[in-house]
């Protein structure tokens, strides 16, 4: 496939699966949140992960409600991805705490209000938990266009696990792929678990 069929391709199956996740009814929303918390929460790995990154859903995205207050319940701590205010494409990662002062940023989405002393070094974290619009059965994901999270993870060793949280109408058998997609570790849906050993970089 030439370069610009792939991009193409990429464009219209992101079109495509953002619609259908907007028209999920609030109810299955809900079901499909709680469904990926408590496989999420019952994996093997969580007693032993401690800082984690994941984010504030928009966009029909599966909602990180129930999580979030697992991992607080659970004393982890939590991280959010705040676009960095002079590095374009670039994401900073910064404690949120039940008291964070959240604002929308310019993409409309929700982050914590920048302070500078509260941002972590991502290659400290134990797992990142990404937004992603399409996956496939390979580990490849397909996010919302910026290239933010390819870039967090091109500088970033394989001791910090990659996961995605997504509905199960974004799974497709195999995405078109880019150069610079950085593929997942773990993706919970509701209904399965997808796991791939981490590749050595
Ligand atoms: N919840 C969530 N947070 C996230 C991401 C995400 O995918 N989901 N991101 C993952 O990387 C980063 C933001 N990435 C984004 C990339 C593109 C667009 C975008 O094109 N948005 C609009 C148009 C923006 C506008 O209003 O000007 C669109 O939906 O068309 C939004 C966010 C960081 N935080
Ligand atoms: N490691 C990188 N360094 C520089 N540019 C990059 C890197 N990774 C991706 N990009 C650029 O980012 C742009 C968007 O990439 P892509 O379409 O894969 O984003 P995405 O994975 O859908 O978005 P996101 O990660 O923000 O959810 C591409 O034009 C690509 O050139």
């Amino acid at each position: 496939m030439s370069e610009s069929s792939c991009q193409h391709l990429r464009q219209t199956i992101r079109h495509q699966t953002r619609e259908r996740r907007r028209a999920l009814l609030d109810t299955q929303q809900q079901q499909a949140a709680t469904a990926v918390c408590s496989r999420f929460t019952a994996h093997p790995n969580f007693a032993n992960t401690h800082a984690i990154a994941l984010y504030l859903s928009v966009d029909g995205e599966l909602s990180t409600a129930p999580l979030i207050e697992a991992c607080w319940q659970a004393k982890k701590q939590l991280y959010l991805p705040v676009l960095h205010p002079f590095c374009k494409g670039h994401l900073l990662f910064q404690r949120y705490q039940p008291h964070t002062t959240i604002v929308t940023n310019r993409l409309g989405i929700n982050e914590p209000q920048l302070n500078c002393s509260e941002v972590h070094p991502v290659n400290q974290l134990d797992m990142v938990i990404t937004p992603l619009v399409a996956f496939d059965r390979q580990g490849n994901r397909l996010g919302m266009g910026g290239g933010f999270y390819d870039r967090t993870f091109s500088h970033l060793g394989s001791h910090v696990q990659r996961v995605g949280i997504a509905h199960d109408l974004q799974c497709y058998p195999k995405l078109p792929t880019a150069i610079w997609d950085q593929p997942l570790n773990r993706i919970f849906t509701p209904s399965e678990l997808f796991e791939w050993p981490a590749k050595s970089v």
